[in-house]
């Protein structure tokens, strides 16, 4: 098991060439939030929009455009019962699944849509919806983020049971193969044949919307580096902790929003590492 270190974050994240645009930086589809969920995509975006995400647009309940424009007028917004196709063949990264709910026909419709060269990230419900449905995933560069109990109801083995080489083999059965981020105390990625320990991190992590934040850090990383899908995932994981990490120096408890609003911050502090090579500061 390779443990992973600030490494990740310097050689993931460097400084923005100068004639560049906002279509370099990922197109970005989040899909999700029901009406009791709307709070799940406004942090599936928050983190999106301040990991350097390009274009971000969210399908999710109507109920949700307001709330989420008072926070991110950044993002644009459909409605998710909608034909959501021409977004689905526009987008970079496609995040499904955060505060979804029951919404099985908005999943499947998306599954059912994504292409090949196309980067899918299942969250949340649609994890529990493919456990429960017993749907294949499609022909795409997956990454699926359970928490324990989320991989307990798609891998049927109980938490207590889940070992890196049950998860492993578990992991082998799924067509594609996925990247696995297995969410908990000291997170494991999964790649085919390696797994990567986060080792930092820890309870203060513990609100609602964390695993939403992550997800939306994923798939800004994801739509933004030039890195292999695997290294841009690391990098996001070890990022969303780190932040957290410095913040509880001062604080009881880390809240998923403020984690999307020091990510910035700590890009700009890596991206840095650039300059200092080159300038006799
Ligand atoms: N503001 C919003 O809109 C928010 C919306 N959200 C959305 O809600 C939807 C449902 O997601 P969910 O994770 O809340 O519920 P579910 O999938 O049933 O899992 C909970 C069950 O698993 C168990 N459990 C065991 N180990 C665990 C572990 N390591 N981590 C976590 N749980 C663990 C746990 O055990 P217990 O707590 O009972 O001990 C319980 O029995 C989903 O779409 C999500 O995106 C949330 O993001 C919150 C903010
Ligand atoms: N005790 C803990 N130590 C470290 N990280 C934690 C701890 N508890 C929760 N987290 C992190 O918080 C996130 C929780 O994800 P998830 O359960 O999907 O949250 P939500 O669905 O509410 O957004 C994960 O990234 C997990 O690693
Ligand atoms: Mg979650």
């Amino acid at each position: 098991m390779h443990k992973l270190t600030q490494e990740i974050l310097k050689q993931t994240i460097t400084k923005r060439a100068n004639a560049t645009h906002k279509g370099d930086y990922g197109r970005i589809l989040i899909i999700g939030g029901t009406e009791q969920y709307g709070g799940a995509v406004i942090m599936n975006a928050l983190a999106a929009v301040n990991s350097g995400a390009g274009l971000v647009t969210v399908a999710t309940h109507p109920s949700n455009f307001t709330a989420l424009h008072s926070h991110l007028p950044e993002a644009m917004v459909t409605d998710y019962a909608k034909d959501l196709t021409p977004f689905i063949t526009s987008a970079d990264v496609i995040l499904i699944g955060s505060g979804l709910g029951e919404e099985l026909a908005i999943l499947t419709a998306t599954l059912s849509k994504v292409k090949t060269e196309q980067i899918l990230i299942l969250d949340g419900s649609a994890l529990t919806l493919l456990a429960e449905h017993q749907l294949d995933l499609p022909n795409a560069r997956i990454v699926l983020t359970p928490h324990e109990m989320e991989w307990q109801r798609l891998s049927q083995i109980e938490i207590a049971e889940q070992t890196p080489a049950k998860n492993l083999a578990a992991l082998a059965t799924f067509t594609p193969n996925p990247i696995l981020v297995l969410k908990k105390f000291q997170t494991e990625i999964y790649t085919a044949d390696q797994i990567f320990q986060l080792t930092i991190g820890g309870p203060y992590q513990a609100t609602g919307g964390m695993g939403d934040t992550l997800a939306g850090m994923i798939a800004g990383f994801a739509g933004q580096f030039h890195v292999s899908l695997e290294q841009a995932v690391l990098a996001a994981v070890y990022a969303h902790s780190a932040i957290a990490d410095d913040l509880a120096r001062e604080r009881y408890v880390v809240v998923p929003t403020q984690i999307s609003a020091e990510i910035p911050k700590l890009m700009h502090r890596y991206a840095q590492k650039d300059e200092t090579k080159t300038k006799n500061f």
